[in-house]
């Protein structure tokens, strides 16, 4: 075990039916780091991205978080041990605005959400006003401020999802697996979700853990690369030393990957 290393994927392997969708697979993200996991359709990354996630329990092997085994805990056990996944904002929580959104993340008990007394009666005051300032921190490192009053079913594709990061800075969190960021969003506000990435990395030092499909996005955030295919891992490196391997390349993605 290192310290260095905030996942450690340990001979991983998960079949469904006869199928081997994760084939001993190993791979490991380093604290600070903005690592990215790619490969063709099938590959397996989802299914290893949901291991790590805590969505689904692998057959055979380990993930090690923190230095800690915590193969098989759910999704929220996980989250109170740092880890976040970032997902669509439910539709519940679309008729309450940017600001109660963030205030809304959950805190360290089940069922406990961090902010607003109108939701836990007992809450001190004192208490929400902490959240309440966290919130508006968060707000204003994600320059939503402009939006923090305006309902979230309200915001655009690209609000929303820097509505999605900003709620994983709400709980200070070890490392943030992102899955399909750049899905639905268009190109100039990737580009302003990238650079808040990329400063929750370098000003905050914030871990991540990203599977995406723009090529042109794991380019710009990630270092390193890892690829799988067919279940396993079979490179890790920074993006242009994985474009410029023919192998795989020519192998794993039909195409040469074009260059940003
Ligand atoms: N719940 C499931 N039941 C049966 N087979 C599954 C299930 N989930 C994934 N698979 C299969 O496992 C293999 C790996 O799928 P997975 O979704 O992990 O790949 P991927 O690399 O994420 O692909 P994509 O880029 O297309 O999302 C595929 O052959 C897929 O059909």
């Amino acid at each position: 075990m290192s310290s260095d290393l905030v996942i450690d994927v340990r001979n991983v392997t998960k079949h469904f039916g006869g199928l081997t969708a994760v084939n001993n697979c190993s791979l490991s993200v380093r604290r600070g780091s903005v690592t990215g996991l790619i490969g063709p359709n099938g590959a397996g990354k989802s299914t290893l991205f949901n291991i790590v996630a805590g969505n689904i329990v692998p057959d055979e092997g380990a993930v090690i978080f923190d230095g800690a085994d915590v193969t098989g805990l759910a999704p929220h056990e996980l989250f109170r041990t740092g880890m976040l996944r970032t997902f669509q904002i439910a539709h519940e929580f679309s008729n309450m605005t940017a600001l109660e959104n963030l205030m809304m993340v959950p805190g360290d008990q089940p069922g406990e959400y961090l902010g607003n007394a109108w939701f836990r009666p007992g809450i001190s005051k004192s208490r929400e006003t902490e959240v309440r300032k966290k919130a508006l921190d968060v707000i204003d490192f994600l320059k939503l401020g402009h939006v923090r009053n305006e309902l979230a079913g309200n915001l655009s594709g690209g609000q929303k999802k820097l509505l999605e990061l900003g709620r994983t800075m709400m709980v200070d969190a070890k490392v943030v697996l992102l899955d399909e960021v750049a899905a639905g969003v268009n190109r100039t506000l990737l580009n302003d979700l990238a650079a808040n990435i990329e400063r929750m990395n370098r000003e905050l030092g914030y871990t991540f853990f990203v599977i995406e499909h723009d090529m042109d996005l794991i380019g710009r955030l990630c270092d390193p690369v890892i690829v799988m295919a067919q279940g396993e891992k079979i490179a890790e490196g920074p993006m242009a030393e994985i474009r410029a391997n023919p192998a795989i390349v020519e192998a794993y993605f039909g195409t040469p990957v074009e260059t940003a």
